[in-house]
Protein backbone atom coordinates (compact mmCIF):
# COMPACT_ATOMS: atom_id res chain seq x y z
CA UNK A 1 0.00 0.00 0.00
CA UNK A 2 1.29 3.27 -0.79
CA UNK A 3 0.84 6.28 1.78
CA UNK A 4 -1.71 8.16 1.86
CA UNK A 5 -1.45 11.25 -0.08
CA UNK A 6 -2.12 15.01 0.93
CA UNK A 7 -4.94 16.22 -0.97
CA UNK A 8 -4.25 18.24 -3.42
CA UNK A 9 -4.23 22.25 -2.60
CA UNK A 10 -5.99 23.47 -6.40
CA UNK A 11 -8.71 20.80 -7.59
CA UNK A 12 -10.08 21.92 -11.18
CA UNK A 13 -13.64 21.30 -10.66
CA UNK A 14 -15.49 21.23 -14.70
CA UNK A 15 -18.88 22.65 -14.86
CA UNK A 16 -19.25 22.70 -17.90
CA UNK A 17 -18.59 20.43 -20.59
CA UNK A 18 -16.65 17.76 -18.50
CA UNK A 19 -16.31 14.89 -19.97
CA UNK A 20 -13.80 17.32 -22.91
CA UNK A 21 -11.26 18.44 -20.33
CA UNK A 22 -8.30 16.86 -18.54
CA UNK A 23 -8.04 18.01 -14.73
CA UNK A 24 -5.02 18.35 -12.76
CA UNK A 25 -4.62 19.93 -10.03
CA UNK A 26 -1.80 23.12 -11.02
CA UNK A 27 -2.76 26.59 -11.62
CA UNK A 28 -2.23 26.77 -15.42
CA UNK A 29 -5.27 26.30 -18.01
CA UNK A 30 -3.77 25.26 -21.41
CA UNK A 31 -6.43 25.61 -24.14
CA UNK A 32 -4.51 23.12 -27.14
CA UNK A 33 -6.99 25.20 -30.25
CA UNK A 34 -7.16 21.70 -32.54
CA UNK A 35 -4.26 20.08 -31.17
CA UNK A 36 -5.46 16.97 -29.43
CA UNK A 37 -5.01 17.54 -25.55
CA UNK A 38 -3.63 13.99 -24.88
CA UNK A 39 -0.30 15.27 -26.60
CA UNK A 40 0.11 17.81 -24.15
CA UNK A 41 -1.14 15.75 -20.67
CA UNK A 42 1.41 12.84 -21.40
CA UNK A 43 4.32 15.32 -21.22
CA UNK A 44 3.52 17.15 -18.01
CA UNK A 45 2.69 15.69 -14.62
CA UNK A 46 -1.08 16.01 -13.25
CA UNK A 47 0.39 18.74 -10.66
CA UNK A 48 1.74 21.33 -13.09
CA UNK A 49 -1.83 21.87 -14.90
CA UNK A 50 -5.33 23.26 -13.99
CA UNK A 51 -6.90 21.85 -17.02
CA UNK A 52 -6.55 20.93 -20.55
CA UNK A 53 -8.47 21.06 -23.12
CA UNK A 54 -9.36 21.85 -26.94
CA UNK A 55 -11.30 25.42 -28.10
CA UNK A 56 -12.97 24.72 -31.41
CA UNK A 57 -14.43 27.95 -32.14
CA UNK A 58 -14.89 31.43 -30.62
CA UNK A 59 -18.63 31.92 -30.80
CA UNK A 60 -19.44 28.73 -29.17
CA UNK A 61 -16.39 27.60 -26.95
CA UNK A 62 -15.52 30.99 -25.27
CA UNK A 63 -18.56 31.45 -23.22
CA UNK A 64 -18.10 27.49 -21.37
CA UNK A 65 -14.77 28.07 -21.42
CA UNK A 66 -14.53 31.25 -19.29
CA UNK A 67 -17.61 30.23 -17.16
CA UNK A 68 -15.23 27.04 -16.38
CA UNK A 69 -12.42 29.32 -15.43
CA UNK A 70 -15.11 31.95 -13.60
CA UNK A 71 -15.74 28.63 -10.97
CA UNK A 72 -11.88 27.83 -10.72
CA UNK A 73 -10.86 31.42 -9.64
CA UNK A 74 -7.22 29.01 -8.31
CA UNK A 75 -6.34 29.39 -12.38
CA UNK A 76 -3.91 32.15 -12.56
CA UNK A 77 -2.28 31.10 -16.02
CA UNK A 78 -3.24 30.34 -19.48
CA UNK A 79 -1.35 28.90 -22.18
CA UNK A 80 -3.28 29.35 -25.31
CA UNK A 81 -1.63 26.86 -28.25
CA UNK A 82 -2.20 28.13 -31.56
CA UNK A 83 -0.60 25.25 -33.81
CA UNK A 84 -2.31 24.16 -36.74
CA UNK A 85 -3.96 25.40 -39.96
CA UNK A 86 -7.41 24.47 -38.61
CA UNK A 87 -6.42 27.12 -35.63
CA UNK A 88 -5.62 29.53 -38.30
CA UNK A 89 -8.73 29.06 -39.39
CA UNK A 90 -10.88 29.28 -37.01
CA UNK A 91 -9.11 32.01 -34.97
CA UNK A 92 -10.41 30.67 -31.61
CA UNK A 93 -7.77 31.25 -30.09
CA UNK A 94 -6.82 34.37 -31.54
CA UNK A 95 -10.27 35.72 -30.13
CA UNK A 96 -9.58 34.34 -26.60
CA UNK A 97 -6.55 36.07 -26.70
CA UNK A 98 -7.80 39.25 -27.61
CA UNK A 99 -10.54 38.84 -24.72
CA UNK A 100 -7.66 38.80 -21.71
CA UNK A 101 -5.91 41.68 -24.01
CA UNK A 102 -8.08 44.21 -25.41
CA UNK A 103 -11.43 42.92 -23.44
CA UNK A 104 -14.73 43.04 -24.40
CA UNK A 105 -18.43 45.26 -25.07
CA UNK A 106 -21.98 44.91 -24.46
CA UNK A 107 -23.57 44.38 -28.31
CA UNK A 108 -25.97 41.50 -30.41
CA UNK A 109 -25.10 38.28 -31.46
CA UNK A 110 -25.59 37.27 -34.62
CA UNK A 111 -29.02 35.73 -33.81
CA UNK A 112 -29.77 39.04 -32.52
CA UNK A 113 -29.26 38.04 -28.57
CA UNK A 114 -27.70 40.27 -26.49
CA UNK A 115 -24.33 39.24 -25.42
CA UNK A 116 -20.76 40.18 -24.72
CA UNK A 117 -18.62 40.59 -28.07
CA UNK A 118 -15.21 40.01 -27.36
CA UNK A 119 -12.83 43.16 -28.96
CA UNK A 120 -11.38 40.97 -31.50
CA UNK A 121 -11.16 40.98 -35.46
CA UNK A 122 -12.82 37.23 -34.88
CA UNK A 123 -15.94 36.96 -33.79
CA UNK A 124 -16.13 35.62 -30.17
CA UNK A 125 -19.45 35.85 -28.02
CA UNK A 126 -20.39 35.37 -24.35
CA UNK A 127 -22.89 34.71 -22.81
CA UNK A 128 -24.56 37.64 -21.15
CA UNK A 129 -25.85 35.69 -18.22
CA UNK A 130 -22.25 36.49 -17.16
CA UNK A 131 -21.89 39.39 -14.93
CA UNK A 132 -19.71 41.30 -16.55
CA UNK A 133 -17.64 43.13 -13.77
CA UNK A 134 -16.16 39.40 -12.97
CA UNK A 135 -15.46 38.32 -16.87
CA UNK A 136 -13.42 41.96 -15.85
CA UNK A 137 -11.63 40.61 -12.60
CA UNK A 138 -10.85 37.65 -14.59
CA UNK A 139 -8.73 39.37 -17.77
CA UNK A 140 -7.25 41.05 -14.88
CA UNK A 141 -6.07 38.20 -12.84
CA UNK A 142 -5.06 35.50 -15.24
CA UNK A 143 -1.66 35.82 -17.03
CA UNK A 144 -1.72 34.59 -20.66
CA UNK A 145 1.44 33.03 -23.31
CA UNK A 146 0.74 32.30 -26.60
CA UNK A 147 2.39 28.81 -27.98
CA UNK A 148 3.01 27.92 -31.13
CA UNK A 149 4.01 24.19 -30.41
CA UNK A 150 4.02 21.42 -28.50
CA UNK A 151 7.31 21.95 -26.84
CA UNK A 152 7.09 25.57 -25.84
CA UNK A 153 3.32 24.87 -24.41
CA UNK A 154 4.65 22.34 -22.08
CA UNK A 155 7.56 24.78 -20.95
CA UNK A 156 5.69 27.17 -20.25
CA UNK A 157 3.35 25.58 -18.35
CA UNK A 158 6.56 24.11 -17.00
CA UNK A 159 7.73 27.50 -15.85
CA UNK A 160 4.35 28.96 -14.66
CA UNK A 161 4.91 25.59 -11.98
CA UNK A 162 8.21 26.42 -10.68
CA UNK A 163 6.64 29.51 -9.50
CA UNK A 164 5.51 30.00 -5.52
CA UNK A 165 1.56 28.63 -5.53
CA UNK A 166 -0.45 32.39 -6.21
CA UNK A 167 -3.98 33.06 -4.25
CA UNK A 168 -7.26 32.36 -6.02
CA UNK A 169 -8.57 35.96 -7.26
CA UNK A 170 -12.01 35.87 -5.91
CA UNK A 171 -15.12 33.16 -4.99
CA UNK A 172 -15.69 30.28 -7.36
CA UNK A 173 -18.91 31.45 -9.06
CA UNK A 174 -21.23 29.96 -11.60
CA UNK A 175 -23.64 31.66 -13.54
CA UNK A 176 -27.25 30.55 -15.07
CA UNK A 177 -27.14 29.02 -18.38
CA UNK A 178 -30.07 29.93 -20.65
CA UNK A 179 -31.43 26.68 -22.33
CA UNK A 180 -33.08 27.03 -26.25
CA UNK A 181 -35.84 23.94 -27.08
CA UNK A 182 -36.56 23.53 -30.79
CA UNK A 183 -40.12 22.46 -31.70
CA UNK A 184 -40.20 19.35 -33.88
CA UNK A 185 -42.60 18.06 -36.69
CA UNK A 186 -42.91 14.40 -37.35
CA UNK A 187 -41.12 12.65 -39.90
CA UNK A 188 -39.20 10.06 -41.28
CA UNK A 189 -35.52 9.57 -38.96
CA UNK A 190 -33.86 7.30 -41.80
CA UNK A 191 -32.94 8.54 -45.64
CA UNK A 192 -33.33 11.93 -47.12
CA UNK A 193 -32.86 13.50 -50.43
CA UNK A 194 -32.60 17.35 -50.49
CA UNK A 195 -30.89 18.78 -54.03
CA UNK A 196 -30.15 22.84 -54.79
CA UNK A 197 -28.26 24.43 -57.39
CA UNK A 198 -25.22 25.60 -55.18
CA UNK A 199 -23.65 24.76 -51.77
CA UNK A 200 -25.27 27.84 -49.92
CA UNK A 201 -28.96 27.38 -51.12
CA UNK A 202 -28.80 23.38 -50.66
CA UNK A 203 -27.19 23.91 -46.72
CA UNK A 204 -30.36 25.92 -45.85
CA UNK A 205 -32.49 23.40 -47.16
CA UNK A 206 -30.30 20.83 -44.96
CA UNK A 207 -30.71 22.89 -41.90
CA UNK A 208 -34.14 23.47 -42.08
CA UNK A 209 -35.06 19.14 -42.62
CA UNK A 210 -33.05 18.86 -39.60
CA UNK A 211 -34.35 21.81 -37.31
CA UNK A 212 -37.77 20.67 -38.43
CA UNK A 213 -37.62 16.86 -38.27
CA UNK A 214 -34.22 15.28 -36.56
CA UNK A 215 -34.38 13.70 -33.33
CA UNK A 216 -32.84 15.29 -30.50
CA UNK A 217 -30.25 13.38 -28.72
CA UNK A 218 -27.07 13.38 -26.50
CA UNK A 219 -24.00 13.78 -28.31
CA UNK A 220 -20.68 12.51 -26.86
CA UNK A 221 -19.53 15.77 -25.96
CA UNK A 222 -21.75 16.94 -23.42
CA UNK A 223 -24.29 18.51 -25.09
CA UNK A 224 -27.53 17.86 -27.20
CA UNK A 225 -27.55 17.23 -31.13
CA UNK A 226 -30.51 17.16 -33.69
CA UNK A 227 -29.92 14.41 -36.01
CA UNK A 228 -31.49 12.65 -39.23
CA UNK A 229 -29.65 9.87 -40.65
CA UNK A 230 -28.72 8.88 -44.01
CA UNK A 231 -29.15 12.28 -45.55
CA UNK A 232 -28.03 12.79 -49.18
CA UNK A 233 -27.86 16.34 -50.34
CA UNK A 234 -27.33 16.77 -53.98
CA UNK A 235 -25.77 20.23 -55.57
CA UNK A 236 -26.46 20.07 -59.25
CA UNK A 237 -24.58 23.56 -60.44
CA UNK A 238 -22.22 25.03 -57.74
CA UNK A 239 -20.13 27.46 -60.20
CA UNK A 240 -15.90 26.66 -60.70
CA UNK A 241 -15.65 29.57 -58.60
CA UNK A 242 -17.84 28.52 -55.88
CA UNK A 243 -21.12 30.64 -55.15
CA UNK A 244 -21.07 33.04 -52.19
CA UNK A 245 -24.24 34.88 -50.98
CA UNK A 246 -24.51 38.74 -50.59
CA UNK A 247 -24.41 39.09 -47.83
CA UNK A 248 -22.79 35.54 -47.13
CA UNK A 249 -24.57 33.73 -44.77
CA UNK A 250 -22.77 30.75 -44.75
CA UNK A 251 -20.23 30.41 -41.82
CA UNK A 252 -16.91 30.54 -44.25
CA UNK A 253 -15.62 32.90 -46.83
CA UNK A 254 -13.57 32.70 -49.52
CA UNK A 255 -10.14 33.46 -47.67
CA UNK A 256 -10.57 30.34 -45.23
CA UNK A 257 -11.49 28.06 -48.42
CA UNK A 258 -8.83 28.55 -50.22
CA UNK A 259 -6.80 27.11 -47.24
CA UNK A 260 -9.28 24.40 -46.78
CA UNK A 261 -9.61 22.77 -50.21
CA UNK A 262 -5.86 22.22 -49.56
CA UNK A 263 -6.29 19.93 -46.89
CA UNK A 264 -8.27 17.71 -48.83
CA UNK A 265 -6.32 17.76 -52.06
CA UNK A 266 -2.72 18.38 -50.33
CA UNK A 267 -0.62 15.45 -48.68
CA UNK A 268 0.98 16.75 -45.63
CA UNK A 269 3.25 14.62 -43.14
CA UNK A 270 2.06 13.27 -40.18
CA UNK A 271 2.65 15.74 -37.06
CA UNK A 272 1.98 14.71 -33.85
CA UNK A 273 -1.23 15.99 -32.10
CA UNK A 274 -3.00 16.66 -35.45
CA UNK A 275 -5.28 13.25 -35.99
CA UNK A 276 -5.61 13.48 -39.26
CA UNK A 277 -5.79 15.73 -42.79
CA UNK A 278 -7.94 14.19 -45.80
CA UNK A 279 -5.29 15.06 -48.00
CA UNK A 280 -3.03 12.39 -46.44
CA UNK A 281 -5.48 9.92 -46.44
CA UNK A 282 -6.20 10.05 -50.22
CA UNK A 283 -2.22 11.02 -51.33
CA UNK A 284 0.12 8.76 -48.95
CA UNK A 285 -1.43 7.56 -45.84
CA UNK A 286 -2.02 3.66 -47.44
CA UNK A 287 1.02 3.89 -49.61
CA UNK A 288 -0.64 5.10 -52.83
CA UNK A 289 -2.18 8.43 -54.29
CA UNK A 290 -5.37 7.60 -54.29
CA UNK A 291 -6.36 10.55 -56.06
CA UNK A 292 -4.03 9.86 -58.74
CA UNK A 293 -5.39 5.83 -59.02
CA UNK A 294 -9.01 7.00 -59.89
CA UNK A 295 -7.52 9.30 -62.40
CA UNK A 296 -5.70 6.85 -64.59
CA UNK A 297 -8.60 4.29 -64.00
CA UNK A 298 -11.24 7.08 -65.07
CA UNK A 299 -8.89 7.64 -68.11
CA UNK A 300 -8.14 3.76 -68.76
CA UNK A 301 -11.91 3.16 -68.46
CA UNK A 302 -14.13 5.90 -68.57
CA UNK A 303 -17.12 3.88 -67.63
CA UNK A 304 -15.47 2.21 -64.54
CA UNK A 305 -17.94 1.74 -61.33
CA UNK A 306 -14.62 1.38 -59.35
CA UNK A 307 -13.54 4.62 -58.96
CA UNK A 308 -12.87 4.54 -55.26
CA UNK A 309 -10.84 6.17 -52.87
CA UNK A 310 -11.49 5.03 -48.97
CA UNK A 311 -9.67 7.05 -46.37
CA UNK A 312 -11.03 4.83 -43.35
CA UNK A 313 -7.90 3.11 -42.00
CA UNK A 314 -9.40 -0.60 -39.96
CA UNK A 315 -7.16 1.00 -37.58
CA UNK A 316 -9.11 4.31 -36.34
CA UNK A 317 -11.41 1.58 -34.40
CA UNK A 318 -8.44 1.78 -32.35
CA UNK A 319 -7.90 5.22 -31.57
CA UNK A 320 -10.82 8.23 -30.99
CA UNK A 321 -10.69 11.02 -33.34
CA UNK A 322 -11.11 8.93 -36.66
CA UNK A 323 -12.11 10.98 -40.28
CA UNK A 324 -15.31 12.13 -40.76
CA UNK A 325 -14.97 11.63 -44.46
CA UNK A 326 -15.16 7.74 -45.37
CA UNK A 327 -15.34 7.37 -48.65
CA UNK A 328 -15.03 9.07 -51.88
CA UNK A 329 -16.48 7.70 -55.58
CA UNK A 330 -16.49 9.32 -59.40
CA UNK A 331 -18.40 8.21 -62.22
CA UNK A 332 -18.92 9.21 -65.94
CA UNK A 333 -22.46 8.92 -67.16
CA UNK A 334 -23.24 10.91 -70.59
CA UNK A 335 -20.51 12.49 -70.31
CA UNK A 336 -20.33 14.56 -66.56
CA UNK A 337 -18.17 13.49 -64.16
CA UNK A 338 -20.14 13.14 -60.82
CA UNK A 339 -18.63 12.28 -56.87
CA UNK A 340 -20.44 11.01 -54.52
CA UNK A 341 -19.20 11.00 -50.95
CA UNK A 342 -19.68 9.25 -47.43
CA UNK A 343 -19.36 11.05 -43.95
CA UNK A 344 -20.31 8.66 -41.16
CA UNK A 345 -20.64 11.88 -39.00
CA UNK A 346 -21.34 15.27 -39.98
CA UNK A 347 -21.94 18.73 -38.42
CA UNK A 348 -24.32 20.06 -40.91
CA UNK A 349 -23.83 23.54 -39.63
CA UNK A 350 -20.49 24.59 -38.81
CA UNK A 351 -18.53 21.62 -40.95
CA UNK A 352 -20.72 20.27 -43.96
CA UNK A 353 -20.14 23.85 -46.22
CA UNK A 354 -16.18 23.70 -46.13
CA UNK A 355 -16.47 19.95 -46.58
CA UNK A 356 -18.78 20.26 -49.69
CA UNK A 357 -16.54 22.97 -51.45
CA UNK A 358 -13.13 21.08 -50.49
CA UNK A 359 -14.97 18.00 -52.26
CA UNK A 360 -16.22 20.12 -55.07
CA UNK A 361 -12.98 21.46 -55.53
CA UNK A 362 -11.34 17.83 -55.65
CA UNK A 363 -14.21 17.16 -58.37
CA UNK A 364 -13.00 19.63 -60.51
CA UNK A 365 -9.40 18.87 -59.78
CA UNK A 366 -9.84 14.61 -61.43
CA UNK A 367 -11.83 16.34 -64.08
CA UNK A 368 -9.27 18.86 -65.13
CA UNK A 369 -6.29 16.48 -64.93
CA UNK A 370 -8.49 13.95 -67.32
CA UNK A 371 -9.34 16.39 -69.34
CA UNK A 372 -5.48 17.42 -69.29
CA UNK A 373 -4.43 13.86 -69.91
CA UNK A 374 -6.79 12.11 -72.60
CA UNK A 375 -9.65 12.91 -74.99
CA UNK A 376 -12.43 13.11 -72.70
CA UNK A 377 -13.24 17.11 -72.08
CA UNK A 378 -16.19 16.06 -69.12
CA UNK A 379 -18.65 18.59 -68.08
CA UNK A 380 -18.65 18.82 -63.95
CA UNK A 381 -21.81 16.57 -62.87
CA UNK A 382 -23.03 16.94 -59.43
CA UNK A 383 -21.24 16.57 -56.21
CA UNK A 384 -23.71 14.47 -53.55
CA UNK A 385 -22.59 14.09 -49.94
CA UNK A 386 -24.43 11.47 -47.69
CA UNK A 387 -23.88 12.19 -44.20
CA UNK A 388 -24.60 9.36 -41.90
CA UNK A 389 -25.30 11.10 -38.65
CA UNK A 390 -25.97 14.35 -40.35
CA UNK A 391 -26.36 16.44 -37.33
CA UNK A 392 -26.77 20.33 -35.57
CA UNK A 393 -25.11 20.92 -32.10
CA UNK A 394 -27.47 22.56 -29.19
CA UNK A 395 -25.37 26.07 -29.26
CA UNK A 396 -26.05 26.79 -32.80
CA UNK A 397 -29.72 26.34 -32.80
CA UNK A 398 -30.47 29.71 -32.47
CA UNK A 399 -28.07 30.82 -35.08
CA UNK A 400 -29.80 28.22 -37.52
CA UNK A 401 -33.46 29.19 -36.39
CA UNK A 402 -32.61 33.06 -37.17
CA UNK A 403 -30.52 31.48 -40.52
CA UNK A 404 -34.03 30.09 -41.58
CA UNK A 405 -35.97 32.70 -40.80
CA UNK A 406 -34.26 35.08 -43.28
CA UNK A 407 -33.48 32.33 -45.84
CA UNK A 408 -35.33 29.54 -46.28
CA UNK A 409 -38.89 30.96 -47.64
CA UNK A 410 -37.02 32.85 -50.45
CA UNK A 411 -35.11 29.54 -51.70
CA UNK A 412 -38.10 26.94 -51.28
CA UNK A 413 -39.90 29.82 -53.08
CA UNK A 414 -37.78 29.96 -56.41
CA UNK A 415 -40.13 27.53 -58.46
CA UNK A 416 -38.93 26.12 -62.11
CA UNK A 417 -42.03 23.93 -62.28
CA UNK A 418 -39.35 21.29 -62.99
CA UNK A 419 -40.24 17.87 -61.76
CA UNK A 420 -37.94 15.00 -62.95
CA UNK A 421 -40.71 13.30 -62.72
CA UNK A 422 -42.79 14.66 -65.68
CA UNK A 423 -45.51 16.76 -66.83
CA UNK A 424 -49.16 15.84 -66.75
CA UNK A 425 -51.66 17.04 -69.30
CA UNK A 426 -55.50 16.99 -68.10
CA UNK A 427 -58.16 16.80 -70.25
CA UNK A 428 -62.52 15.54 -70.21
CA UNK A 429 -62.84 13.26 -73.08
CA UNK A 430 -66.20 10.92 -73.30
CA UNK A 431 -67.06 11.33 -70.01
CA UNK A 432 -64.22 10.69 -68.50
CA UNK A 433 -60.95 12.68 -66.89
CA UNK A 434 -58.02 11.62 -68.95
CA UNK A 435 -54.33 12.62 -67.66
CA UNK A 436 -50.91 11.85 -70.00
CA UNK A 437 -47.99 11.73 -68.00
CA UNK A 438 -44.64 12.83 -70.70
CA UNK A 439 -40.82 13.24 -70.18
CA UNK A 440 -39.69 16.47 -68.68
CA UNK A 441 -37.92 17.62 -71.63
CA UNK A 442 -39.04 16.44 -74.87
CA UNK A 443 -42.74 15.82 -73.85
CA UNK A 444 -43.24 12.50 -74.73
CA UNK A 445 -45.88 10.55 -73.48
CA UNK A 446 -45.00 8.20 -70.67
CA UNK A 447 -48.38 6.85 -69.43
CA UNK A 448 -52.08 7.23 -69.21
CA UNK A 449 -54.46 7.53 -66.38
CA UNK A 450 -58.38 8.35 -66.90
CA UNK A 451 -61.11 8.00 -64.43
CA UNK A 452 -63.88 10.11 -62.85
CA UNK A 453 -62.63 9.88 -59.35
CA UNK A 454 -59.79 12.39 -58.85
CA UNK A 455 -58.39 10.63 -55.60
CA UNK A 456 -58.52 7.00 -57.47
CA UNK A 457 -56.33 8.58 -60.38
CA UNK A 458 -54.04 10.84 -57.91
CA UNK A 459 -53.55 7.75 -55.67
CA UNK A 460 -52.51 5.65 -59.01
CA UNK A 461 -49.95 8.67 -60.33
CA UNK A 462 -48.37 8.16 -56.85
CA UNK A 463 -47.93 4.80 -56.97
CA UNK A 464 -46.38 4.67 -60.36
CA UNK A 465 -44.15 7.99 -59.71
CA UNK A 466 -43.71 8.01 -55.98
CA UNK A 467 -40.88 10.04 -56.58
CA UNK A 468 -43.48 13.04 -57.79
CA UNK A 469 -42.72 16.35 -56.01
CA UNK A 470 -44.81 17.32 -53.02
CA UNK A 471 -46.13 20.64 -54.32
CA UNK A 472 -46.77 19.27 -57.74
CA UNK A 473 -49.10 16.44 -56.51
CA UNK A 474 -50.91 19.15 -54.90
CA UNK A 475 -51.29 21.29 -58.29
CA UNK A 476 -52.66 17.80 -59.60
CA UNK A 477 -55.02 17.14 -57.14
CA UNK A 478 -56.64 20.74 -57.12
CA UNK A 479 -56.35 20.40 -61.03
CA UNK A 480 -58.16 16.92 -60.70
CA UNK A 481 -60.84 18.06 -58.47
CA UNK A 482 -61.45 21.20 -60.86
CA UNK A 483 -61.62 19.07 -64.01
CA UNK A 484 -64.33 16.34 -61.98
CA UNK A 485 -66.58 19.54 -60.89
CA UNK A 486 -66.79 20.33 -64.70
CA UNK A 487 -67.13 16.68 -65.73
CA UNK A 488 -70.44 16.48 -62.88
CA UNK A 489 -71.57 20.09 -64.37
CA UNK A 490 -71.13 19.83 -67.96
CA UNK A 491 -69.08 22.80 -68.25
CA UNK A 492 -65.91 22.30 -70.36
CA UNK A 493 -62.03 21.97 -68.82
CA UNK A 494 -59.22 24.03 -69.45
CA UNK A 495 -56.27 22.90 -67.76
CA UNK A 496 -54.81 25.58 -65.54
CA UNK A 497 -57.83 28.22 -65.91
O1 LIG B 1 -14.69 17.13 -41.93
C1 LIG B 1 -15.34 17.09 -40.87
C2 LIG B 1 -14.74 16.83 -39.63
C3 LIG B 1 -15.53 16.80 -38.50
N1 LIG B 1 -16.87 16.99 -38.58
C4 LIG B 1 -17.72 16.97 -37.37
C5 LIG B 1 -18.63 15.78 -37.23
C6 LIG B 1 -18.78 15.67 -35.74
O2 LIG B 1 -19.71 16.63 -35.28
C7 LIG B 1 -17.41 16.05 -35.22
C8 LIG B 1 -16.46 14.87 -35.08
O3 LIG B 1 -16.76 14.17 -33.92
P1 LIG B 1 -16.49 12.59 -33.78
O4 LIG B 1 -17.52 11.90 -34.66
O5 LIG B 1 -15.09 12.33 -34.25
O6 LIG B 1 -16.71 12.33 -32.32
O7 LIG B 1 -16.88 16.93 -36.22
C9 LIG B 1 -17.46 17.24 -39.80
O8 LIG B 1 -18.68 17.42 -39.90
N2 LIG B 1 -16.67 17.27 -40.92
Amino acid sequence: MSIAQASPRFQYIPHYKPNQLLCGYGQTAIITGWTVKQSIAKRLEIEEYAVIGNLYSATRGISPLLRNLIANPHVRFLVILNATKEDRNSGSGECLRDFFMKGFTLGKSDTGRDAWIVNSPVTGYIDIEIDGEVLEKLRQSIEVRDARSIEETVQTVKSFYQRQPVEAWGEALTFPVLETMPSILPGTRYGHRIEGKNIAETWVKILHRIKTTGTIRPTGYDGKWQELIDLMAVVTDEPADFYFPEPNYLPIDRAFIEEYISQILDDSPYTEGVKYTYGQRLRSWFGRDQIEQVIAKLIGEIDAASGVMSLWDVKDHEKGGSPCLNHIWVRVVDNELSLTAVLRSNDMFAAWPANAMGLRALQQHIRDAIADRSEYNLTMGPLITLSQSAHIYDDTWENVDKLIANQYERIINQRDFYDPSGNFLIEIEAGQIVIQQTTPGSGEVVACYTGKNPLKIIREICTASPAIIPEHIGYLGIELQKAYDCLKGDRAYIQDR
